[in-house]
């Protein structure tokens, strides 16, 4: 696991790097990481497969590929999927979270009332004796603000290739069929025409603001609008609800770094006390 760990960071680097296949460039160090994490994950499946005729209950999304028993999903293409989803798991959604706990550090009164609207659902759904449900992550507004606002912030992906499969004509420019064009997220979540003060974390914003105006892209769009947006919310979500009902935290200095990706430079350490031990 490890091993594999390693060649994810690897490979991530080179996502955004200058298209130079050469032996020592980030871009050819990254493929050769995927090359790696490929084997290692295609060795995995050759022995759940093996495994398989005494396995009862699929336990991973491993496990469900392969018993899908289509001759289609080949192990390449397996490994590849698996792939394809380390990168939300591993680095998008945390980074998420990570920001989102920096943004919140540094802005006492979004903290408090992120804090205020959680710690109402946990006691009402004390009181009831019930789980959290679906229908209550879709009631926290005020959480559903700090995210959007930490997904338009934080620009966790700055930005897509497209390529142009025709002469296409954007506001009198023409781009030539065969171009490829990255489109830059950043430039238009942080547009001052576009947000006031764009570089303040300011959750409240959206209490009034439209998300659907191609304004606000962060999961890109079309048809290959991210499938994991849902989820992504989500994860954060439940993440949230429970740090700031159960926990408070003390956060460290540290600096975002936004290329290749966004990341914290230290990693934000936080130090973290249990609610009821300093209550
Ligand atoms: C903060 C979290 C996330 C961000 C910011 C994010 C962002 C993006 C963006 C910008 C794209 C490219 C869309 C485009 O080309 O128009 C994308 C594609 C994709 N995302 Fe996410 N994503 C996140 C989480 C997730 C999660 C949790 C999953 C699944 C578990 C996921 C699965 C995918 C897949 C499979 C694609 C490729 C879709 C395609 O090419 O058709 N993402 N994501």
């Amino acid at each position: 696991m490890q091993q594999l760990k390693q060649q994810f960071q690897e490979f991530i680097v080179g996502l955004m790097s200058l298209p130079i296949k050469l032996p020592g460039t980030r871009l050819y160090r990254s493929l050769q990481a995927k090359k790696k994490m490929a084997r290692l994950i295609q060795r995995i499946i050759r022995e759940k497969r093996a495994r398989r005729a005494a396995a009862s209950l699929p336990r991973d999304a491993i496990d469900m590929l392969i018993g899908d028993g289509s001759d289609e999903l080949t192990d390449e293409l397996i490994s590849d999927n698996m792939i394809d989803l380390m990168i939300p798991a591993e680095d998008s959604v945390p980074v998420l979270i990570t920001l989102a706990v920096k943004f919140l550090s540094e802005c006492p009164l979004a903290l408090h009332q992120l804090e205020e609207e959680n710690m109402q659902l946990k006691r009402r759904k004390t009181d009831m004796g019930e789980t959290l449900q679906w229908t209550d992550y879709m009631s926290l507004s005020f959480t559903q603000h700090v995210i959007t606002e930490t997904l338009r912030l934080g620009n966790i992906i700055g930005g897509i290739m497209r390529k142009a499969v025709r002469d296409v004509e954007v506001k009198g420019h023409l781009i030539p069929k065969g171009w490829c064009v990255f489109v830059y997220f950043r430039s238009v979540h942080l547009d001052d025409t576009l947000y006031d003060e764009p570089y303040k974390f300011n959750p409240w914003r959206w209490k009034e603001k439209d998300m659907s105006n191609g304004s606000f892209t962060p999961f890109g769009g079309g048809q290959r609008l991210c499938p994991g947006l849902d989820l992504a919310r989500l994860e954060a979500s439940i993440f949230l609800h429970h740090l700031v009902t159960s926990f408070r935290w003390v956060a460290e200095e540290d600096h975002i770094v936004n290329f290749p990706t966004v990341r914290l430079k230290r990693g934000m350490p936080i130090r973290v006390t249990a609610k009821e031990d300093d209550d």
